[in-house]
């Protein structure tokens, strides 16, 4: 489980290990060892410790995150805090008054060093933490009913979509909140399995999601209807909000590129049909959807309002 994240971060590993390696050795060749009769136990076991559980909450930190500001920010905080821990410690084993400036300095300047990267890590992990949060609010009712989960795109299934919907239709009814659902096709898919194979054409499904997802409203839900088609109900819409959305939608495919593995940029686009629920019936609703797209793809626009 450690290893998750690892191969990221090797530039830490090898920077980490040479400088823990480096203060050691600095040690073991300038200052000479304390007799054994003025070891302090209880002080070295517990300075060890702690310093030992630092190092590992430096390894939690890499194991789990991926690289970046913030991950820099905890990493070098950790470690310099480690590595006034480290000094603590090996004050108890060596005799440290033969010991150049700069090594008293570590022990010195590396806590309050530490502790301000840290400050400023978990600063910036915060604001990180909000904007992930906000993207798994979306998810989260879908989770919740984790069979219902597409398995290239993690978006909600047909099922889940149909299960909520009808729900969605019951309020609309009742309490007059207009609900509008919006089909969106990806326009000759086909071109991009037949060009860079089907595994490329799964991981930018999964990239149009993700660009989709970030593109909605909380309360919007998105789902993969099927194929290169996503269905997405547009909560307290009206038909002239949800076609600038469609707009927008369209637009954001049409200037994203999906990056394949060997590195080519492709670029995809997409058309959008309408559907403003009149009642409750859940399966003319889609079919008046499913007919926009019709409308819109046979007359080559970009969207097309059921009447
Ligand atoms: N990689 C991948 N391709 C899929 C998946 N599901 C459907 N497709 C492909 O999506 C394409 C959909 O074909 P069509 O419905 O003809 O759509 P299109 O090629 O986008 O053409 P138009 O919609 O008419 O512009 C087909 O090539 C399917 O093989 C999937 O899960 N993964």
């Amino acid at each position: 489980m450690l290893r998750t994240q690892m191969h990221y971060h090797k530039h830490w590993l090898i920077a980490g290990t040479t400088w823990i390696y480096l203060q050691i050795l600095t040690l073991a060749m300038l200052a000479p060892l304390k007799p054994f009769a003025q070891f302090e136990w209880l002080d070295i076991v517990g300075e060890g410790a702690a310093a030992a559980v630092i190092l590992f909450w430096s390894v939690l930190v890499l194991a789990s995150r991926p690289k970046g500001r913030v991950t820099n920010l905890l990493v070098a905080g950790l470690l310099a805090v480690f590595s006034a821990m480290l000094q603590d410690f090996l004050d108890e084993i060596f005799n440290m008054h033969a010991m150049p400036f700069w090594q008293s300095l570590i022990e010195s300047a590396c806590l309050p060093l530490g502790m301000t990267l840290l400050t400023v890590g978990i600063f910036y992990w915060r604001q990180e933490q909000i904007v992930v949060n906000q993207q798994l609010r979306k998810r989260e009712k879908l989770f919740r009913h984790h069979q219902w989960v597409d398995a290239i795109t993690s978006l909600a299934s047909i099922t889940y979509l149909k299960e909520y919907l009808h729900n969605a239709l019951q309020h609309t009814h009742q309490r007059n909140v207009p609900v509008t659902l919006l089909l969106l096709d990806l326009n000759e898919f086909n071109q991009v399995n037949k060009r860079y194979g089907n595994s490329e054409g799964d991981r930018a499904l999964y990239a149009v999601s993700e660009l989709l997802m970030l593109n909605l409203r909380d309360d919007d839900l998105i789902c993969r209807y099927a194929g290169d088609r996503f269905a997405i109900l547009l909560a307290n819409t009206r038909e002239h909000e949800a076609e600038i959305i469609a707009i927008e939608l369209v637009n954001a495919i049409l200037h994203f590129a999906h990056r394949t593995k060997g590195g080519e940029r492709v670029y995809l686009n997409a058309t959008a049909g309408i559907a403003y629920a009149r009642d409750t019936n859940l399966e003319k609703l889609i079919d008046r959807a499913k007919h926009a797209l019709r409308i819109a793809k046979d007359a080559n626009a970009t969207t097309y309002v059921a009447l």
